[in-house]
């Protein structure tokens, strides 16, 4: 029986719950889909260098004239041979059963009334990946619910994170980039959301260097200690990107507004003590008393009284709420179409071929 356009939406819609089938199915998925709905392929060749695009070129075009009944019958059978071969237990869970499990990119402990959030990509400096920003958020709003006084951020290794994983970039939908680019939007924003209208002291402790947005947020965080090893890096422009994480009006507040453009339009790298000395870090401990310094420190402050502490936040940081979530909606809106650029896309394609490290 030949698959309907019922089952073919259907087909849409289950393969986004499906565990990521890798970079070989997906790339015959996106092929069946574009003949499915657009027939053979009629778009221009990419680019060499446009590695990406040129090997979706590629998949789609090798169905040369395959019907598109033909390739919607396809896409569906494909979808439901994933569907069976793929365990239950890797699909999405519902956020309760996520909590028992665990999370995968983090660890979040809970003690003397301290949540630690410890990213934990070691091996990738803590690249934040689609599932890290998710889980971090988990945690955040599982932290704002716990008994625990105060909140802190913190890496494991010797990074505290290298920002966005870039491969973010490639993990590309059968609806095409555009659409990657706005789920990336709704992504960033809603992220960074949680960060602006979280209730506790967040407390970042910068073990290490910190790119992106891992130091773009730092602008919403309560108190900042970092590592005297910690750098400071918001590369957007080589990136072919813009500020995030409300930077753009966070960090000219924080440090004014020349040595705001130096970091976020020109990319300069700052030591932990020029970002002290900024405004943008409280403290600079040495490296190798970094931890016993900065837990002694916070347990001791995690004993004040929780409620005077929220209160306190609130204060300081309530008027400016409204403010932040139409500046995060602004720059999330920009980023979107910075991340279809050429710019952009030259850049990632150039850390990822190995080309080009910040
Ligand atoms: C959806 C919301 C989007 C929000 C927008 C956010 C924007 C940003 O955060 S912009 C910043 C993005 N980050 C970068 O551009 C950093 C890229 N990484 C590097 O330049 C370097 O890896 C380094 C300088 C951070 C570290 O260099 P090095 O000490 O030489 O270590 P390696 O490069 O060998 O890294 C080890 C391992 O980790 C992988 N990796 C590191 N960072 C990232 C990253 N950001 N994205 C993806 N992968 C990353 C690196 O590729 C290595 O992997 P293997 O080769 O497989 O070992």
């Amino acid at each position: 029986m030949r698959a309907s356009q019922k089952d073919f939406e259907s087909a849409l819609s289950q393969v986004k719950l499906l565990k990521d089938p890798g970079n070989e199915v997906k790339l015959k998925l996106y092929a069946l889909y574009k003949q499915a709905t657009e027939g053979p392929c009629n778009t221009p060749k990419p680019g060499v260098f446009d590695l990406i695009n040129k090997a979706k070129w590629d998949a789609w075009n090798a169905l040369g004239s395959l019907p598109k009944e033909t390739a919607r019958q396809n896409y569906v059978d494909l979808v439901s041979g994933l569907s069976s071969s793929s365990d239950s237990s890797s699909q999405v869970k519902p956020e309760a059963d996520r909590k028992q499990r665990g999370y995968e990119t983090l660890v979040v402990t809970s003690e003397d009334s301290i949540t630690k959030i410890m990213m934990n990509r070691p091996a990738k400096k803590n690249a934040i990946t689609t599932q890290m920003y998710n889980e971090i958020m988990l945690a955040l709003k599982a932290a704002s619910k716990d008994d625990s006084a105060i909140t802190v951020l913190t890496g494991n290794g010797d990074y505290y994170s290298s920002g966005n994983d870039l491969s973010n970039f490639t993990d590309i939908p059968p609806e095409g980039i555009e659409e990657k680019a706005k789920s990336s939007a709704i992504l960033l924003r809603d992220f960074v959301d949680c960060f602006i209208d979280f209730p506790k002291p967040l407390i970042a402790a910068v073990n290490g260097p910190a790119v992106g947005i891992s130091v773009t947020i730092l602008g919403l965080f309560d108190t900042v200690y970092a590592s005297s090893r910690a750098t400071f890096h918001t590369p957007f422009s080589h990136l072919g990107q813009s500020p995030e994480g409300c930077s753009s009006y966070t960090f000219p507040k924080i440090m004014g507004p020349a040595k705001a453009a130096e970091m976020l339009i020109f990319g300069k790298k700052l030591t932990a003590a020029e970002a002290c000395a900024q405004g943008l870090v409280s403290e600079v401990f040495p490296d190798s008393t970094f931890q016993k310094e900065v837990w002694t420190r916070l347990k001791a402050y995690s004993k004040l009284p929780p409620n005077a502490m929220r209160i306190s936040k609130q204060v300081i940081r309530n008027r400016e709420k409204e403010k932040l979530h139409a500046i995060n909606a602004e720059e999330s809106r920009v980023l979107q179409e910075r991340w279809l650029s050429d710019e952009c896309t030259n850049a990632v394609m150039n850390f990822l071929t190995r080309k080009a490290k910040l």
